[in-house]
This record gives C-alpha cells, sequence and structure tokens, in this order.
C-alpha cells in the first residue's frame, strides 16, 4: 500500500529566474510535476505518493553474545557484577589486572574456580582466563595455558597505562619476543592495551603513538600472531585494524566509546562515571569507530571492559579509571547500531565475530531484546560499598531477556 506526503519546496525570493512552471523529473521525485503558480509563492506542497516505511522494529532476537573483555574482580565485588554478564552473556575474556594479577596457569584456574563459585545456580556462564604479561613470562608458561585449555589469551598491559598495570611490560621489544613467538606458535592472542605511557605524550595521542611505536611493528615483526586491539577509541586505530590482515589482527570496542565523546567528561561538571582509559575522545572519533563496527566488518567484535569500581573510589579527589557498563552495554549496543540503521549488522558485532576470531563454536541459544523502556538503577549495593553503572538513573530501550523457547 502506498501513503500520502507532503513535500515542501522552497524557492528562494532573491533568484530573479526561478525555473519556470515545472519542477524537472528527477530520480528523487520521478514525476513531472504541473506548477503553474510557482513564480508567485515562496514555499509550495505538494502530495505525492511515497512507499511506506517499515514500521520501527520492536523485538530482535538474536544469538546469546559473548564479552570479549571483561572485568570481574574477586571476593563481593565478583559476586555483586558477575550475575549482571552472566544473566545475557555466554562467555567472557576475564581480564586478568587484579592484585596480585593473574600471571600462571595455576592462579588463573584458581580464578576460574571462585568465578564458577560465585555464579548464579543454573548458569551456564563460561570465563574464558587470560594471563597477565610481564617481562618474565616464560614461553614454558604459554605452553602450559594452552595445555590448560582454560585459557585463550594473553594481556599485554604496557606498565603504569591503566588501573593495576604497575606489574606489566616495560620493554616489549626488549623483553618479550621469545614469549610472543611461542604464543605465535601456539595461536594464543594477545590482548593489547594500546596505549604508551611516555609522560610526555599528551593523554589525547596515546592510543595513536602506540599504534606507531609498537603495534605497527610488532605486526611486521610477528605477522601470525593474533592480536586484538582492546577498547579501541580513535580513527587512527580504525585505520590501523583494516590495514592488517582479517582473522590476524581485530578490535574489541567499547559502548563508552561509540556513545560518547570527550565532552561527556565535563558535561555540567566532572563526571567520574565517564572516566576511563583509554579516555573518551573528541567526537570525529566516536564517528569512525560507529561506521567501523556498524559495517559488518568481521574485526570488530563485543568487548564492554566493564570496570567496576567502588562508588567513593569514583568520586573522590583522585578517582580511578574505569566503567560499569555490564548491566547496560547490551542496551547500548543495539542502540548504537539502531542510530545507524544497522540493526541488522548488531549480531554479527555481539555474537559471530568474535568467537570466529578466538576459533570458537558460536553460541546455540538465543536471547531477545525488547523496545521497551527501563530505567538503570542508580547504584548496585554491596557487601562493603556500591558500584555506579554507565547512564545511572537514565531510561534506556531495548530490555535484554532470555529467549524462553529454545
Ligand atoms: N578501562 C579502564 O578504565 N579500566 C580498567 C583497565 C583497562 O581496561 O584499561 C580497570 O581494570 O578498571
Ligand atoms: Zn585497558
Ligand atoms: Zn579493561
Amino acid at each position: 500500500m502506498q501513503t500520502a506526503a507532503t513535500y515542501t519546496f522552497f524557492a528562494n525570493p532573491h533568484v530573479k529566474h526561478l525555473p519556470g512552471p515545472f519542477l524537472r523529473p528527477s530520480p528523487h521525485y520521478g514525476a513531472l510535476v504541473h506548477l503553474p503558480s510557482f513564480r508567485n509563492k515562496t514555499s509550495i506542497s505538494i502530495a505525492m505518493a511515497a512507499s511506506p516505511s517499515p514500521p520501527p522494529l520492536q523485538e530482535l532476537t538474536i544469538t546469546r553474545p559473548d564479552d570479549w573483555h571483561l572485568h570481574l574482580r574477586e571476593g563481593d565485588v565478583l559476586a555483586a557484577v558477575l550475575p549482571h554478564s552472566a544473566m545475557h552473556f555466554g562467555r567472557a575474556i576475564v581480564m586478568p589486572n587484579l592484585k596480585p594479577p593473574v600471571t600462571t596457569t595455576a592462579r588463573a584456574l584458581e580464578y576460574r574456580e571462585e568465578i564458577l563459585r560465585a555464579l548464579p545456580p543454573g548458569s551456564n556462564f563460561v570465563p574464558l582466563m587470560t594471563l597477565y604479561l610481564t617481562d618474565n613470562t616464560s614461553p614454558e608458561e604459554i605452553k602450559l595455558a594452552k595445555k590448560s585449555g582454560v585459557v585463550f589469551a594473553v594481556k599485554l598491559y604496557p606498565a603504569g597505562a591503566t588501573t593495576n598495570s604497575q606489574d606489566g611490560v616495560t620493554d616489549i621489544f626488549g623483553k618479550c619476543l621469545p614469549v610472543l613467538e611461542e604464543m605465535a606458535r601456539q595461536e594464543m592472542p594477545l590482548l593489547v592495551h594500546g596505549e604508551v605511557t611516555d609522560q610526555h605524550v599528551d593523554t589525547f595521542d596515546r592510543e595513536k603513538v602506540f599504534i606507531e611505536k609498537i603495534l605497527a611493528p610488532l605486526v611486521q615483526r610477528l605477522p601470525q600472531l593474533k592480536i586484538v586491539m582492546e577498547h579501541i577509541t580513535t580513527m587512527d586505530a580504525v585505520n590501523f585494524v583494516e590495514s592488517c590482515k582479517e582473522g590476524h589482527v581485530a578490535a574489541t570496542v567499547t559502548p563508552q566509546h561509540l556513545l560518547l565523546n570527550r565532552n561527556a567528561l565535563f558535561q555540567g561538571g566532572l563526571q567520574p562515571h565517564n572516566y576511563c582509559l583509554p579516555v573518551l575522545k573528541r567526537e570525529t572519533h566516536r564517528q569512525a569507530i560507529v561506521s567501523a563496527v556498524t559495517s559488518g566488518s568481521k574485526q570488530y567484535f563485543l568487548g564492554t571492559d566493564s570496570a567496576p569500581h567502588d562508588k567513593r573510589r569514583k568520586e573522590c579527589s583522585c578517582g580511578c579509571a574505569g566503567i560499569y557498563s555490564a548491566p547496560v552495554a547490551l542496551s547500548l549496543y543495539a542502540k548504537v547500531f539502531e542510530q545507524a540503521g544497522a540493526l541488522d549488522k548488531l549480531e554479527a558485532f555481539t555474537s559471530f565475530n568474535g568467537p570466529d576470531f578466538y576459533g570458537l563454536p558460536r553460541n546455540t541459544s538465543k536471547i531477545v531484546l525488547r523496545k521497551s523502556a527501563w530505567k538503570v538503577p542508580d547504584t548496585y549495593s554491596y557487601s562493603s560499598g556500591e558500584i555506579v553503572p554507565m547512564f545511572t538513573g537514565n531510561t534506556l530501550e531495548w530490555l535484554p531477556s532470555d529467549q524462553l523457547e529454545e
């Protein structure tokens, strides 16, 4: 069925020679329209047939997503945050930046047990463990990690780059090449917090400089090593990822870097709950990342970087970096893809590209995203404090729920 639409054209009164009594046929109008009194008007309305636009989607069923970059912490924080991820995600790559960090397979196995014990009864959530790379990690440790069957990647934190990175790598080319070569042999991906730590480099340029100084030379040197550039924030990162081979270099993208630019740090006063590392960048970078992930490229996948910190450690004179997004992430990713008119590409980003890159099977169960408004809680309380989620107190759409008839 066709519906009538009204188009209004404005004639410019300063133009002396108006185009005459006819509008020319054009691909947009498709018809010759007779307008005898056009000369005497500054605006006209024409009723014409237009194709109906399809009704907006109210419900979306997708393969259960995985989170390829997640901080679960330990103890009471773990117990408080894990249910939010386990509710809708099938698996998650669990970051090793604990205090002290998870540097050995033996410790990764213990941490995995702690996570499994904290899961809500009946949950099928699978934690995929990682090791924290140091200057002293041995190639032997990589072999053990691979053999364990529960460690899926190794994380590079340049020393001093972010939360709990003080034990990270000080000189990747000088100290880590034998380990990285072993990882390439074992097909163990390297996950990268891609920022230089040089205090002379502007905070907003640290990702770009890291790509030039470390990442590009590393890819040249070890083209077989699988690398995930975590939480990308710039157009430079997009260009770099796309200059590399699909299946070898990929990137995770957070909800905050897709939805917020650096103004969100200062809107109406300092906003500590929008502070994370790498720090939010300017709007042109945000737009480049949105175009990249909604393009359908297989090189991008979901990684929330959900990073809970107690409210008192965020709202203080030296607040720490990290945004707690686990409870809101799926709603936010759906919002990004909807705004870009690319909801048809959402499932590949949330549920296919990650497992395909890691060489793991895709999930078989489904979840449903319903377009119904829901209010984000102001805080989540736990035994020793409170955690403030991203978009605290806001109303979001796209409420995720399990598909009942599986
Ligand atoms: N993203 C953050 O701002 N913080 C993360 C560390 C990290 O992923 O860099 C954390 O562990 O709190
Ligand atoms: Zn990081
Ligand atoms: Zn992180």
